[in-house]
């Protein structure tokens, strides 16, 4: 089984208050001696189901083309932190994990909202950074638009995982998988110094 954890990029897709609206122009439409399509694409780097950088949170952290590919790609458990609020903490996470899991992937919500933007989406205690770190996780991702709240100018949740090295996944689809541990196919695109990067996301079963 297959299933697909990403967003649809398209023009209604709501993005952080204030960012850049995704577009997509037409640069040559088909007709009379023009025998393609061609687009070019506006759009924030964390737009939909993206991977963000560490550049994004630290100002010497790696661009996403050098960030290693290889954690993008392998087994991942899906948790259950349905109906968090404010904090996903430790006591509700660390008891699920199975062992040796490296890639971690949290389900705040019952249906992830696609069509509104949620100013009051779950946060991820950077205490449960630290703990899934100490465990070997490699990757954390989330059905949420960041680790930390919306209104968070300390970043406490991004600057967890940079001090720990992990990578991150944002704005996941995980409303139609049950839980359990499947094989994570979650590349970015290799853009010279973008602080993120689109991806389309993927869960295999093992
Ligand atoms: N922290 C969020 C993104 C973020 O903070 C953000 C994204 C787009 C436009 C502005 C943002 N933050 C501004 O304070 C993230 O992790 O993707
Ligand atoms: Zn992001
Ligand atoms: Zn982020």
């Amino acid at each position: 089984m297959l299933y697909d954890i990403s967003q649809t990029l398209r023009p209604d897709l709501p993005v952080w208050p204030g960012d850049t609206a995704f577009t997509l122009n037409r640069t040559w439409a088909m007709g009379p001696g023009i025998p393609v399509n061609v687009s070019a694409l506006t759009l924030s780097t964390h737009s939909g189901s993206h991977a963000d950088a560490p550049f994004h949170y630290d100002g010497d952290g790696k661009t996403i083309d050098a960030v290693d590919a290889n954690v993008y790609l392998g087994p991942a458990q899906i948790v259950d932190a349905r109906g968090a609020s404010g904090f996903v903490t430790v006591e509700r996470i660390m008891p699920q994990l199975h062992m040796n899991v490296s890639r971690v992937l949290i389900r705040t919500y019952q249906t992830a909202p696609q069509q509104i933007w949620d100013d009051d989406f779950a946060a991820i205690d950077p205490l449960l950074i630290e703990a899934l770190a100490d465990r070997g996780v490699k990757l954390i991702g989330v059905d949420t638009p960041s680790l930390d709240p919306q209104s968070s100018k300390k970043m406490s949740a991004h600057l967890a995982v940079a001090r720990r090295g992990l990578a991150i996944l944002e704005g996941l689809v995980l409303d139609a998988v049950p839980f359990g541990v499947y094989e994570l196919i979650a590349l970015p695109l290799k853009i010279a110094g973008a602080d993120s990067s689109p991806v389309r996301a993927m869960l295999r079963s093992l």
